[in-house]
């Protein structure tokens, strides 16, 4: 197959942990007959720094013809000052909103080895297999924005279009997966929330199958550490997806472990590890790369259709996960360069070698 695939490499860990992922993908392109081209685009505070903008045009027309885009992350110290005109975080949330990718998928399961490890003991860890759909091109990120001296205003705002189409995305992952929809909100409070239950309810009514439950997002912000596999789709707002899905991370042992896919009708997809930037580990080959090769997987899937070869670089990432060498983020000494070059010689593992794993894991999208 040949395919374009646009790379931002960001800031901070971005082009890190993304040079990982793009070692993986050469590798699986050059062990299944497949015909990748790379370009690589400016994003965030890089692209500030080289044009003043942190979206240029000349990266946003690349993404939108690519096949793809794989994303490291933006942002950082340098470019925080609250005053500033121009920030790396616009960057990516208009290409998100250039690419129409409104759902992101964010899916976590609990790796034995690092359940082992976890502070987390109120529950059998291993039983967590759950995916975050997170709304992306809405809500209080996208609203209008005001700032005086002595007041600020960030509007949140949904549109019944909004919400249904991602709560569709939802619905349907639920019913390939455990017919169990979570919908979270803050309906006893918020305005759109109580559009988005009203939504979810209409909606509902089309997938019969699917189990729809509500919460409200402050209690569930609490149950999804106290009683993490009782959740299987969870379809949340903007704002609560991002702060829901870091901390969830902790369930999974580092933040550095999860990946993404943001999806939308018309584009082969964004695909990013959750993480930022990482500022405080920028720089010295310490970031771990799973999540961002993970990501990768996740757009051998979704954007190319290549189920199998996905499936080979997920039992690569958690063959490394089991058997080693881990970043410091999981209490390891291995630097990014050796989880990467670690999960490409797992790559090339007979199945058998693998572990049982990810045998048993439910669709993630
Ligand atoms: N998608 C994106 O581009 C995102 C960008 N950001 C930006 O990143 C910058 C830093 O934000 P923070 O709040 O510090 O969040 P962060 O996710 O960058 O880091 C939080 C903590 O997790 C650690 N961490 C994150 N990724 C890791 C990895 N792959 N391996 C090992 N450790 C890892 C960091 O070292 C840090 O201690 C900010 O400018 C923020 O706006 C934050 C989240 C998402
Ligand atoms: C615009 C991003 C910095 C928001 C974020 O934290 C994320 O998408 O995970
Ligand atoms: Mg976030």
């Amino acid at each position: 197959m040949q395919a374009h695939l646009v790379t931002l490499p960001g800031d901070g860990i971005g082009p890190e942990v993304t040079a990982a992922a793009v070692d993986v993908l050469k590798h699986v392109a050059a062990h299944h007959g497949h015909d990748f081209r790379f370009s690589e685009h400016a994003i965030g505070g890089a692209a500030i720094d080289a044009t003043g903008e942190p979206l240029p045009d000349a990266t946003r027309e690349a993404c939108l013809a690519a096949d793809a885009v794989l994303l490291g992350a933006v942002g950082g110290p340098k470019w925080s000052d609250p005053n500033a005109k121009v920030r790396p975080e616009q960057g990516l949330l208009a290409l998100r909103a250039a690419l129409g990718v409104f759902a992101n998928l964010r899916p976590l399961k609990v790796h034995p080895r690092l359940a082992e490890r976890s502070p987390l003991k109120t529950e059998r860890l291993k039983d967590v297999d759950f995916v975050v759909v997170r709304e992306l091109t809405g809500g209080a990120y996208f609203g209008a924005k005001t700032r005086d001296k002595e007041r600020a205003t960030d509007e949140c705002a949904y549109t019944v279009a909004e919400i249904e189409r991602v709560l569709r995305r939802g619905f349907e992952l639920a019913s390939q997966r455990g017919r169990h929809l979570t919908s979270v909100d803050k309906a006893n409070v918020l305005e759109t929330s109580r559009l988005w239950r009203h939504t979810a309810e209409q909606v509902a009514r089309d997938y019969p199958e699917v189990h729809l439950e509500h919460q409200l997002v402050d209690s569930m912000a609490m149950l999804m550490l106290t009683q993490p596999s009782r959740y299987d789709v969870i379809v949340t707002e903007n704002l609560f997806g991002d702060i829901l899905t870091d901390e969830a991370a902790a369930l999974a042992g580092s933040l550095g472990l999860l990946p993404s896919a943001s999806l939308g009708d018309h584009h082969g997809g964004l695909y990013e590890p959750i993480h930022g930037s990482a500022p405080d580990i920028a720089g010295q080959d310490a970031a771990n790369p799973l999540g961002a090769i993970a990501s990768a997987a996740l757009l051998l899937r979704h954007a190319l259709g290549l189920e199998a070869e996905a499936a080979v670089v997920e039992a690569a990432v958690e063959h490394v996960v089991e058997h080693g060498p881990w970043t410091r983020d999981l209490g390891g000494t291995a630097t990014t360069s050796q989880v990467r070059d670690a999960v490409i010689a797992a790559l090339d593992l007979d199945e058998d070698c693998r572990p049982a794993f990810l045998a048993g894991m439910r669709a993630c999208g």
